[in-house]
């Protein structure tokens, strides 16, 4: 059965800004207790008022906490332990502190690779390791793990950050098999280019090929990606996907994750093969924008050389 959201608490990390922050407006709109986790101290009191706009009763409370989620396992498990003090034990933990960075492979230092894994994915493991106990005990809980579609498919200029989101994938599935004769359920969501402060920074550095590749989904709103995923967590769907094309990558590479409905399990049985072949024209269309660009850069290379 749904989560009921009012009074319940939720944490979540990369909750002062962009979808992390639009997720902790929606579940405070309907009446839960927020824990906000991240770096900044300014950022966190900047949302912390943003959120309160929308409060639904004159109990809730918004809390901020200030800590790094991919250094120290034991810092991370103490805010927890805080969090619970103060607010009473986690139902519902949204694991979206993340960044990205983009480049081609031989571009990227491997510093990079080892960053992204240890904000993307054991950013996601110490929250999510530090709540599981409480919620199996309680036999009430959800975690949401915010990965990306370049969780669902590599592409150019991503061989960090995919690499990273898909890590996110094999957790959830691992674990969810773990925890549902528990009652508790997990959520991972694969948004889509989404307009946030992280996304304006990461345009900065993204090389042409990964932009127009990307361009192929459509920009979304955080308000809009939250709602999906608050809805798609209350509910224990083991997907959260959004738009069209989102709906058509989840099906595509459901694999061996669990199923939620019979009517789900049905949809991707049904629709499998039609979606590989429009996949086929896709990856098609990204092997040609890589080969032009490719192409383009040779063409003024050797214009530079000759002025
Ligand atoms: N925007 C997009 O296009 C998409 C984003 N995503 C994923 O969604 C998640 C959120 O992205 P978005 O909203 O764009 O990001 P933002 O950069 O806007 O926000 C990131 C949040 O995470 C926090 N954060 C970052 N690193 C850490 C850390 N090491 N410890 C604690 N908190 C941290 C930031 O706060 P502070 O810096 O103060 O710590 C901030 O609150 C990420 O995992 C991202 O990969 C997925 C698909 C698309
Ligand atoms: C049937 C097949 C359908 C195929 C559709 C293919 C669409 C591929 C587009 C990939 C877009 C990747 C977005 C990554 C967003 C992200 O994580 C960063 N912005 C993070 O900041």
């Amino acid at each position: 059965k749904p989560l009921a959201l009012p009074g319940a608490h939720v944490v979540v990390t990369g909750g002062s800004s962009g979808i992390g922050k639009c997720v902790a407006i929606e579940c405070y709109k309907q009446g839960a207790f927020i824990t906000l986790v991240a770096r900044n101290e300014d950022k966190l009191l900047q949302a912390k008022k943003e959120i309160e706009k929308h409060s639904v009763n004159d109990k809730q409370v918004v809390l901020c906490i200030s800590v790094d989620v991919s250094q120290d396992y034991s810092q991370v498990e103490n805010v927890i332990k805080q969090a619970q003090e103060k607010l009473g034990p986690v139902d519902m933990l949204v694991n979206c502190a993340g960044m990205s960075l983009s480049g081609k492979f031989e571009d990227l230092e491997v510093s990079t690779f080892e960053r992204l894994m240890s904000v993307n994915y054991l950013g996601s493991v110490y929250p999510s390791r530090a709540v599981i106990t409480t919620m199996k005990e309680r036999r009430v809980g959800r975690i949401v793990f915010v990965s990306s579609q370049a969780g669902q498919l590599g592409l150019f200029g991503f061989t960090a950050y995919s690499s990273s989101k898909f890590a996110i994938r094999g957790l959830a599935e691992a674990l969810q098999m773990e925890v549902k004769p528990y009652n508790v359920y997990v959520t991972v969501a694969y948004p889509p280019d989404t307009d946030t402060p992280g996304f304006a920074e990461e345009n900065k550095t993204k090389p042409l090929e990964t932009r127009l590749i990307s361009e192929t989904t459509s920009v979304c709103k955080p308000e809009q990606v939250a709602k999906q995923i608050v809805k798609d967590a209350i509910q224990g769907n083991f997907n959260s996907s959004i738009g069209s094309d989102g709906y058509m990558l989840s099906s595509l590479t459901c694999g061996m994750a669990p199923v939620t409905s019979i009517t789900e399990g049905l949809q991707q049985v049904v629709t499998m093969g039609l979606f590989r072949t429009i996949a086929l024209f896709y990856i098609g269309s990204f092997d040609s924008i890589v080969r032009r660009c490719m192409m383009q850069r040779a063409k003024s290379e050797i214009a530079d050389k000759t002025a």
